[in-house]
């Protein structure tokens, strides 16, 4: 229908009576169709959470309705996100020497496999330029030194207000932010962590698997918070190996965990297919 707008409705709130039918009357009273809808009840933290595509048919913009669902918002206390599916987010990449969970990124975008833009790719290294060069990216050069971190961290902000970036992703990035990065912007800075968190935090993480004789290994990809490998995760991603194995021959396996777990990340993240709940996430992917 012409002048129809895709969009996507992502909220949580305490749970109670009436929440379903408050939102799906607004949006029936706005010209709004819903295509797609789930909802979970979290009965241990007592919040609802609810996920919902919807065609907007008689041309009420997504700004238009998020105004307009504000005092719905209100009566029920909600965290919600109102967005236009055909805007794309603007998504910041971070890398820097390992290129294979950025080279996997940038190709699902070259394919239109991936809903984001990609204004530059950051890294304190410049091993990778000539990968980021040929995807056609703007590539930013931050050098990071135990001395300059704070200039650096600068630099960075700069770049990713100039470039009115609204994710950061950590493809691979080996510097830990700052607290105050961190928090300027929550839930919006997304990593992939080499091990199957809990296990194997930090440094090395391939070298401590095969060093505890396990049998699965894995990646995890997470929300950054100042407490390193920590934040709330998003997906993750196991394979089996054995005794015969390497620490080589479970790095690379574990690239390849790496790439495909990030790029659902990234991808649920853009759909709005994430919502947080406390210190992890409720995540309404197709399945
Ligand atoms: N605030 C956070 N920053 C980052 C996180 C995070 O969870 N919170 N994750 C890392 C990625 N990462 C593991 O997934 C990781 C990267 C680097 C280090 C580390 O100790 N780096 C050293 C420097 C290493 C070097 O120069 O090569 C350091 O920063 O001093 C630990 C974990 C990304 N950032």
């Amino acid at each position: 229908m012409p002048g129809t707008i895709r969009a996507i409705l992502a909220l949580s709130c305490p749970n109670q009576r009436g929440i379903v039918a408050a939102v799906a009357s607004y949006l029936a009273e706005s010209g709004c169709n819903i295509v797609e809808s789930q909802q979970f009840d979290d009965a241990l933290s007592g919040r609802f959470f609810m996920r919902i595509v919807f065609d907007s048919e008689l041309g009420r913009t997504a700004d238009d309705l998020r105004q307009g669902f504000e005092k719905i918002r209100e009566r029920y206390d909600m965290r919600a996100t109102l967005a236009d599916a055909s805007v794309r987010r603007r998504v910041l990449l971070m890398v820097s020497r390992f290129g294979h969970c950025l080279n996997d990124l940038l190709y699902r975008r070259s394919i239109d496999a991936l809903p984001i833009e990609i204004p530059a790719v950051v890294s304190n290294h410049i091993d990778l330029k000539p990968l980021v060069d040929a995807a056609g990216i703007r590539f930013i050069h931050i050098p990071v030194t135990a001395a300059t971190k704070q200039t650096s961290e600068e630099k960075l902000r700069t770049v990713i207000a100039d470039l009115r970036c609204e994710t950061v992703v950590l493809a691979r990035y080996m510097q830990v932010l700052s607290d105050r990065f961190c928090q300027d912007m929550p839930g919006e800075i997304i990593n992939i962590h080499h091990s199957y968190l809990p296990s194997f935090k930090g440094a090395k993480p391939y070298h401590q698997a095969h060093a505890r004789g396990v049998k699965l290994i894995g990646a995890t990809a997470h929300y950054v918070t100042a407490d390193l490998d920590e934040g709330p995760i998003i997906e993750q991603g196991v394979a089996r190996v054995s005794h015969l194995m390497s620490p080589t021959d479970l790095i690379a396996v574990g690239r390849d965990i790496e790439a495909s777990v990030l790029a659902r990340a990234v991808r649920w993240h853009a759909e709005h297919r994430i919502i947080p709940n406390g210190h992890t996430t409720v995540v309404f992917d197709q399945s």
